[in-house]
């Protein structure tokens, strides 16, 4: 923190100073950099940060600007009411943007919020209120405090100040628990969204931001020039901000701002060329995001790899203490539910009942329906027919988030983990357990949000020095090796603190040591008073493992009882196409008696 500040104060005087050696029509490209800038962090937020296609920023950019144009030309509406109307508007503009991407992603979306944003500048070409082509003129100069704000000069101070805030607040969003939520989201939208995170509002919030920050770049334009003009929100604009924000490094604050500042100069500087400057700056995107995906923000990382912990080292899990007896009740129930896709069957009048604290195997031939029953159970499928009850409540239908909120947590049978965030924030998404409606706080309580980011990591150091993972904390998880992103997938589920924990095939591609080491993980977590339903297909580890086993074959379940029963049910042998199971299973139901 104290060296940061060291870096910001050199900074910070260097741009306080900057207006005394410049020119006028310096000063001004400067102004005009600067609110750029603010346009590029908006940008930044929406594309870099939640991964969410924004080809609408220019539009509300625009937004903010016509709307100080035309409260304050055509009603006389004074300055700052219109400029607080102007982020209203803006912000409305966001929440319009952002309803396509309840329903789409990608290139889908990037198609619609061009759309809208070529809408706009249809409208404010056409509409005589916006003064069509010619635009809107004599929008009147800011009023601060008798400061003369029609000076470049002077009025570089006032978004000076601006800019210093709205950084400070991306700064504050990234680093915060809703925008490590964001991040979750961009990496991987399923995942995030079965460990709480409500991704339909988490979109919106991404683009009501991004609102917020074209309304304050446009009524500072507004404010600046004094004029406007459909040109200036035009799509070659668009893309001279995604240059910006791409150059720059979209998921970096900081490198939205870096863009977005040399691009104003080097746009400028090229300016009697610059039909071949936009060539320039395509040929120059294409090859930031082939060789440079991170883009400038990334350099620094690359050029300075962090050097790696010696020979990091995998620690021994530490089991959880044991829970107290509880009255015996039923943790989960699955009642007569039946999935079906289109014609397909995938699982038909399923029930089981699963008590609290037991360790549940669901096995079954490939197609089986395994992973669909815990699709249905963790809310990613509805069922055709039939319900679920968590502890005794109706929960069929619940989204994946609020299943999370209520106590589910599972794994995924092909990891699913935030591949661009650290191990350290793939556990702190999970042990974020806010509704999105908490996020007012940001805006009203920061320090509130800070100092339950802080109680965040503090118990993120305990889950990861409970699985072992300490020496990783800091990694990616894509580089780590199989078994241990295994490990990180669990250790972030039980970092979400659930009733009931769901395991995809947690042994697919370990080997004998680590499915040794899984087996105690799983069982400490029983022990803790955790429900687990497990679904393997190494019978060794059902076998020895699990209290209670279902099989299930063709979407039905056709045996159900202890591993020995199972085991030796001709159903379940037949299911499995001969008598290959039952040798290692026996040897290994004998193994685990041998274990108690
Ligand atoms: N979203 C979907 N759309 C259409 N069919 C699906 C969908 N999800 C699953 N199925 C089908 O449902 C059936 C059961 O699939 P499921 O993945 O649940 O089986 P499984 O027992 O988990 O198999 P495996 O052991 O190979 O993972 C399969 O025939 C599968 O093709």
């Amino acid at each position: 923190m104290k060296r940061r500040l060291l870096l910001l104060a050199p900074i910070a005087v260097a741009a306080w100073l900057l207006p005394y050696g410049l020119g006028g029509y310096t000063m001004h490209v400067v102004d005009v950099a600067v609110i750029f800038a603010i346009l590029a962090i908006g940008l930044g937020l929406t594309m870099g940060v939640a991964g969410q296609i924004n080809l609408a920023q220019v539009a509300f950019f625009g937004v903010g600007a016509y709307t100080v144009a035309i409260l304050t030309t055509r009603t006389g509406l004074s300055f700052w009411p219109a400029a607080v109307l102007a982020i209203l508007a803006a912000v409305a503009a966001g929440l319009l943007v952002g309803i396509p991407a309840l329903r789409m992603q990608s290139h889908y979306l990037g198609i619609v919020t061009l759309g809208l944003a070529l809408g706009f500048i249809n409208w404010v070409t056409n509409a005589g209120i916006a003064g069509r082509a010619e635009g809107i003129s004599n929008i009147p100069v800011p009023p601060l405090f008798g400061i003369d704000l029609s000076s470049g000069y002077l009025f570089y101070y006032l978004e000076l100040v601006v800019f210093a805030l709205v950084l400070a607040f991306a700064l504050f969003v990234t680093r915060s628990p809703l925008g490590r939520r964001m991040r979750a989201m961009r990496d991987d939208g399923l995942a995030a969204g079965a460990l709480g995170a409500e991704i339909p509002l988490l979109r919106m919030t991404a683009f009501v931001l991004s609102g917020l920050y074209g309304g304050v770049a446009g009524l500072l334009y507004a404010g600046l020039i004094q004029f406007v003009a459909p040109e200036t929100f035009s799509i070659s604009n668009m893309f001279l901000l995604l240059a910006m924000v791409i150059i720059g490094g979209r998921a970096s604050v900081i490198g939205c701002v870096i863009g977005a500042l040399g691009l104003a100069f080097v746009r400028e500087a090229l300016l009697d060329v610059s039909a071949y400057a936009q060539l320039g700056y395509g040929i120059v995107v294409v090859l930031v995001v082939v060789f440079f995906p991170q883009g400038l923000a990334g350099l620094p990382a690359q050029v300075f790899r962090r050097k790696a912990r010696e020979r990091p080292r995998l620690a021994p899990f530490v089991p959880y203490d044991e829970a107290p007896p509880t009255p015996a009740r039923t943790a989960l129930e699955i009642d007569q539910v039946t999935k079906r896709f289109k014609g397909l069957v995938a699982l038909q009048d399923v029930s089981l009942s699963v008590p609290v604290r037991e360790i549940r195997g669901i096995v079954g031939p490939n197609g089986s329906g395994k992973t669909t029953l815990f699709n249905v159970i963790s809310g990613f499928y509805t069922p055709t027919a039939g319900r679920v009850r968590l502890d005794g409540n109706a929960v069929t239908g619940l989204t994946p988030y609020r299943l999370s909120l209520e106590g589910i947590a599972r794994t995924f049978q092909n990891l699913r983990l935030f591949e661009d965030l650290t191990v350290r924030d793939n556990v702190l998404v999970a042990l974020d357990r806010t509704r999105t409606s908490w996020i007012w706080r940001y805006l009203a309580l920061p320090w509130a949000v800070a100092g339950y980011d802080r109680s965040l990591r503090g118990r993120a150091e305990e889950v990861l020095q409970r699985f072992g993972l300490s020496d990783f904390a800091d990694a990616i998880p894509r580089l780590l090796p199989y078994g241990i992103q295994r490990r990180v997938e669990i250790a972030r589920a039980m970092a979400s603190s659930p009733s009931l924990l769901l395991l995809d095939e947690p042994a697919a591609g370990l080997n004998g040591d680590e499915v040794g080491r899984l087996a105690e993980i799983v069982r400490s977590i029983r022990d803790s008073g955790v429900t687990v339903v497990v679904i393997e297909h190494n019978m060794g580890l059902v076998m020895s493992l699990c209290d209670h086993i279902t099989v299930l074959s063709g979407g039905r379940v056709i045996a159900d009882g202890s591993p020995d029963e199972v085991a030796v049910d001709p159903r379940v042998v037949e299911a499995y196409l001969g008598d290959s199971m039952t040798a290692p299973t026996e040897r290994e139901a004998e193994h685990d008696h041998a274990d108690r």
